[in-house]
């Protein structure tokens, strides 16, 4: 189908960088398709703004792919800053009430992200449920991400029943409330106050006797504990948690495991590092790629 519209004419050699703002603004029609003729660019827009001509547009099919995002509960975070698409995104299920832009990747101590509001209800909290435990989350506050979820299951398989649990960088709790229903005890600590009181809320919510939230600087856990103490050690903070290996080797008990998670680049890289300690690498593998030269990788290592 075929019908009239306000749009912008641009020479085409302006016309994505005419586009992006147009959908930045909220004024592209991304239920019509632009078009070009000899040099220029007509983008369709939903309002009369300066400069504003009509022209005739093709409408989109309704099955049109919906533009990348990622599902956080009723969050969805897009990777482009385009209003029209949140829009679009928005009315394509029920579930979602807010769409997010992510203005680059996770930064600072507490390895939170800026957002844009794009579209719905102006929030960054959601209620997210994974493999039946929810989590109260508030992105601007503390870090999560789901895409750790199936990482989460295939731990949960490798433990066996009463194991004392150390949760290095909690966040919010995945793995320590996912892994808990296999522990005697978790002590689940982060440095970021937000964290720790979301982390609180999700116990309780999960109705999780067993897990302690600890709000520390990781650094200090070599004094707050006895050493050998934990059967497994989880260290989810991938930008550094070479820094921290001292501390876990120290809290791990010998024959216990650590799960260390990194970025690197080429396979292998923190075997060198791991020379330090008495240890034995059981797998090394990629759990997603986080930029075209790094991958977040996860070493499970058995202390000797
Ligand atoms: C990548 S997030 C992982 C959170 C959680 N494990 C998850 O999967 O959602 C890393 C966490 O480490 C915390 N953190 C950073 N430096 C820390 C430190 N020195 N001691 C304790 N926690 C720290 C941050 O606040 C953040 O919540």
């Amino acid at each position: 189908m075929a019908r009239e519209s306000r749009c912008i004419k641009v020479l085409k050699k302006e016309g994505e960088r005419t586009r992006r703002k147009l959908a930045e603004d909220g004024f592209l029609d991304n239920s019509l398709k632009p078009f070009s003729d000899e040099g220029f660019l007509y983008i369709p827009v939903t309002g009369e703004i300066p400069g504003a001509v009509s022209e005739i547009f093709e409408e989109r099919d309704a099955s049109e792919p919906l533009p990348r995002h990622e599902l956080i509960g009723g969050i969805a975070i897009m990777q482009d800053c385009d209003r029209g698409e949140a829009r679009r995104l928005l009315d394509s299920r029920p579930v979602i009430h807010t769409v997010l832009h992510s203005e680059g990747p996770v930064t600072g101590e507490y390895r939170t992200k800026d957002y844009i509001f794009l579209a719905g209800k102006e929030t960054t909290k959601a209620d997210y449920t994974e493999y039946g435990q929810r989590f109260l989350i508030d992105l601007s506050a503390a870090y999560f991400s789901a895409r750790l979820a199936n990482e989460r299951q295939r731990i949960a398989a490798m433990m066996k029943d009463g194991e004392r649990l150390l949760d290095m960088f909690a966040g919010v709790g995945p793995f320590a409330i996912t892994l808990s229903g296999k522990c005697s005890v978790v002590y689940a600590n982060d440095i970021n106050p937000a964290a720790v009181s979301l982390l609180a809320d999700n116990i309780r919510l999960n109705k999780k006797k067993n897990i302690l939230p600890v709000l520390a600087d990781a650094r200090r856990l070599g004094s707050i504990f006895p050493p050998e103490n934990f059967d497994r050690i989880i260290m989810n903070l991938p930008m550094k948690s070479s820094e921290f290996l001292d501390t876990a080797f120290r809290l791990c008990k010998s024959g216990g495991m650590i799960h260390f998670y990194t970025l690197q680049s080429q396979p292998g890289e923190m075997e060198e590092e791991l020379e330090k300690y008495e240890c034995e690498k059981i797998s090394e593998k990629v759990v997603r790629s986080y930029s075209p030269s790094q991958h977040h990788a996860v070493y499970d290592i058995r202390v000797i």
